[in-house]
C-alpha cells in the first residue's frame, strides 16, 4: 500500500494555478526526488503536504485513508516532516534545546516537570538506531553546516516521522559534507521512513532517488524509475526543449592586465578572516573554495565593507579602501550577491521593480521626481531577460519561488553595472537551466572588462566556471591555481592539508 496519494491536487494563488491536477504516490522506504524548473510548484506541493497552504481541489490519501491536513501540526501527527534549506533552528540553544523544542515532553513522576531522563534516553535510541555521531551539548552555532542539517533530521524523526521532505538539503553543503547526508537518508529508508527529495542537483537525484516526478509549470509532466532514464531526459522533460550544449570558454589572462581587486594579507576583526591575499584582473572569473569554516562569505563581507578589517589592505581599481561601507562599495560599482538572499539582498515586502531599482534610484531621477517609465521598461527588460516568472514586475518578490527570486537579485546587481561582482552561492536553487544562463551572464559580464569572484561550495561549479582558483582554509589563503586541468581531488588535497603550509603556491 502506498504511504501517501495525491490526487489530482491544485492550488491557486489569485487567478494563477501554481498546482493544476497533481497526482503522485509515495512508498514506504522510497527517495522519490521532486524536481521542476523554478516556479514549477515544487514549494507549493510541500506546503500542502505540511499543512501551511489547503488544497484547492483533489484529494490526499495517508496509508490508504483519505486525511485533511489542516496545519503543521497535523501534518506532523500523521508522520510528515520537512527539513527546509533555511534551517529552524535557534543558534544558541544546545542541540538537546533544539532537538526537544516544540516536542510533548514526557511528565515526571510525580505528574508535572518534564521527565528529562527519558527524553534524553528517546535520544540516545534513536541515535543509535541511525547510527548518528553528533554532540548535543553543542550549540546550533557551534555544529558544522551538516551537523544542523543533522540535527534537523534527528529531529523529525523524534515525532515517528514516516515521510521526511528534504528541500535543497545540501544547498551549501559541499560534497563532502553531503556524503554524511546521504549516508543518514540511507539508514532512514533502510528503516522504512520515505524521503521526498527536492532538489535542483542533478548527480545527487541520480545517485539518491528510486523514483523520480518531474513538474512542468505546475503540472506533472511524469513518474519515472530512476533505472530508466538519464539527465538529459529528465531537463526535456521539465522544460519540453532540448538541452543546450553549455559553451563555456575559459580564460586566461596575464598579470600585466589591470588588476581590479587586489587583497593583501587581510584579516577581519572577528578573526574569521586570518590572512588572505588575491587578485582579480579585469576579464576574469576568480573561483574561491574552501570547506565549510574557510571564511569564504567573511572574505567577500569584508571586501564589500560590511565586516571590519583589523589589518591588511583591500584596493579597487589601484584605490586603497579605508573605513569603506557597502555604500562606497556601490559608489566604486562592487556588487555583492550574498547567500542569504531573502535576509540580506531583498526587502521581501516590495515590488519586483522597487527592489531591482532601490540601490540605483538616482538614474531615473531628473532630480525631482522619478521617470517611471523609463524605470520601468528597465525592469522589464532585465525580466525578460533572466526568465523571472512573476505576473509582472510589480509583483511582491515574497510571492515569488525561491529561484526566482535569486533572479531578481541578479538582475538588481546587474542594473548598477558593476566592475567587480563579488558572488557567494549566486546559483543556490537555481534550476539547471537558469545557473547555466548565470554563468553566462557572470563570463559576459568579464568581456566588458569586470571581473567576478565566485564563491560556491559545489567544487565542480568552481572548476566549471573559474579561470583561476583561490583555496581557502581557517581564513587562511593556501594556494592560488590556474584552472587548466586541475581535479577536485586536487583542491580537496590542499584543503586537508589543513593549513599546515600556509605558503601561497602558485599552480
Ligand atoms: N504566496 C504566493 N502568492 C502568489 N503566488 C505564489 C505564492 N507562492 C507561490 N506562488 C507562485 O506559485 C508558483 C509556484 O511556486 P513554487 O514556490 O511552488 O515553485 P518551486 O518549484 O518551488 O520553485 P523554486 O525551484 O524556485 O523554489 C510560482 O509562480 C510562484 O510565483
Amino acid at each position: 500500500m502506498s504511504l501517501l496519494k495525491v490526487k489530482e491536487v491544485d492550488k491557486k494563488f489569485g487567478s494563477h494555478y501554481a498546482l493544476s491536477k497533481i497526482s503522485l504516490d509515495i512508498q514506504p522506504g522510497e527517495v522519490h526526488a521532486l524536481v521542476g524548473e523554478n516556479g514549477a510548484g515544487k514549494s507549493t506541493l510541500i506546503k500542502i503536504l505540511t499543512g501551511v497552504y489547503p488544497l484547492d481541489g483533489g484529494e490526499i490519501d495517508w496509508k490508504g485513508k483519505r486525511v485533511t491536513i489542516t496545519d503543521p501540526n497535523s501534518a506532523r501527527r500523521l508522520g510528515i516532516n520537512v527539513v527546509h534549506q533555511d534551517r529552524h533552528l535557534i543558534p544558541s540553544f544546545s542541540g538537546y534545546e533544539n532537538l526537544y523544542l516544540g516536542l510533548d515532553y514526557p511528565k515526571n513522576r510525580v505528574g508535572f516537570g518534564v521527565d528529562w531522563k527519558s527524553l534524553k534516553q528517546r535520544t540516545e535510541q534513536l541515535k543509535e538506531s541511525l547510527g548518528i555521531d553528533l554532540d548535543l551539548k553543542k550549540t546550533a552555532t557551534e555544529m558544522s553546516p551538516p551537523e544542523r542539517t543533522t540535527l534537523e533530521i534527528l529531529r523529525a524523526m523524534m515525532l515517528d516521522c514516516q515521510l521526511l521532505i528534504l528541500d535543497e538539503p545540501t544547498a551549501s553543503l559541499t560534497d563532502q559534507e553531503s556524503e554524511m547526508l546521504f549516508q543518514l537518508i540511507h539508514k532512514l529508508t533502510a528503516n522504512g521512513t520515505a524521503i521526498l527529495y527536492v532538489s535542483h542537483r542533478m548527480d545527487e537525484i541520480f545517485r539518491l532517488s528510486d523514483r523520480i516526478t518531474v513538474f512542468r509549470n505546475g503540472q506533472l509532466a511524469g513518474t519515472l524509475q530512476k533505472a530508466g532514464t538519464d539527465k538529459e531526459a529528465l531537463i526535456r522533460l521539465m522544460t519540453n526543449a532540448e538541452v543546450k550544449k553549455s559553451t563555456f570558454q575559459k580564460r586566461f589572462v596575464d598579470d600585466t592586465v589591470p588588476s581590479v581587486l587586489t587583497v593583501s594579507h587581510a584579516a577581519t576583526m572577528d578573526g574569521k578572516v586570518k590572512d588572505v591575499s588575491l587578485t582579480v584582473r579585469q576579464g576574469e572569473i576568480v573561483g574561491l573554495f574552501g570547506l565549510a569554516g574557510s571564511g569564504r562569505t567573511e572574505l567577500l563581507e569584508a571586501i564589500y565593507g560590511s565586516r571590519p578589517l583589523k589589518r591588511g589592505e583591500v584596493n579597487i581599481e589601484n584605490n586603497r579602501l579605508r573605513a569603506f561601507t557597502p555604500r562606497d562599495a556601490l559608489n566604486r560599482r562592487v556588487v555583492l550577491i550574498p547567500e542569504d538572499r531573502r535576509g540580506d539582498a531583498l526587502i521581501m515586502g516590495m515590488t519586483i521593480r522597487e527592489n531591482m531599482t532601490l540601490p540605483v534610484l538616482h538614474q531615473y531621477s531628473n532630480g525631482i521626481k522619478v521617470t517611471e517609465s523609463k524605470e520601468k521598461t528597465e525592469v522589464k527588460s532585465w525580466m525578460d531577460f533572466m526568465k523571472v516568472k512573476a505576473t509582472g514586475s510589480e509583483q511582491s518578490v515574497q510571492e515569488l519561488s525561491g529561484g526566482n527570486q535569486q533572479k531578481v537579485v541578479f538582475a538588481k546587481a546587474l542594473l548598477s553595472k558593476p566592475v567587480l561582482f563579488l558572488c557567494d552561492e549566486p546559483t543556490q536553487a537555481v534550476d539547471v537551466m537558469t545557473r547555466d544562463e548565470i554563468h553566462r551572464l557572470l563570463r559576459e559580464q568579464t568581456n566588458q572588462e569586470s571581473a567576478v569572484l565566485f564563491v560556491s561550495s559545489d567544487l565542480q561549479e568552481v572548476l566549471d566556471i573559474a579561470d583561476r582558483i583561490y583555496v581557502q582554509h581557517d581564513g587562511v589563503t593556501l594556494a592560488e591555481l590556474v584552472n587548466d586541468g586541475i581535479t577536485p581531488e586536487e583542491i580537496l588535497n590542499i584543503c586537508y592539508q589543513q593549513g599546515k603550509d600556509s605558503e601561497v603556491t602558485h599552480g
